[in-house]
């Protein structure tokens, strides 16, 4: 529950108030990193999209699963020495790699 009220009532959970300082701080910080991801992502699907024209163009097929598993194995050893737990950030790149193959399809169709 969000709430400008100073306590919770007793019979409640706990309430965050809109201007906890610290919990402000830490969520300026999110925002900032959150604004990165979209940044990056942008990036990364706007150079995929140029990959999936040139597959179009030259007849290449729109999956590599080769070069997909090298990925998956790299990114997941570098998931574990960053902390980051290497499930999900197998996950992560599964779900970006399955949309841009998606992407890669309609290009071929498109051709
Ligand atoms: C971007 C490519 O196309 C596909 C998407 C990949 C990705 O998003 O990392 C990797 C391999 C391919 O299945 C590529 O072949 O490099």
């Amino acid at each position: 529950m969000i709430s400008d009220a100073p306590f919770a009532s007793p019979d409640s959970e706990p309430t965050i108030r809109v201007q906890d300082k610290t919990l402000l701080g830490f969520r300026r910080s999110i925002d900032n990193i959150d604004a990165a991801l979209i940044h990056i992502l942008a990036e990364r699907f706007r150079i995929t999209k140029a990959v999936g024209e040139y597959k179009a163009r030259t007849d290449l097929p729109p999956a590599d699963p080769k070069r997909e598993e090298e990925q998956i194995t790299r990114l997941r050893q570098l998931a574990a020495e960053s902390d980051l737990d290497p499930e999900f950030g197998e996950k992560f790149l599964r779900f970006v790699i399955d949309e841009v193959i998606r992407h890669h399809e309609t290009a071929r169709q498109s051709e």
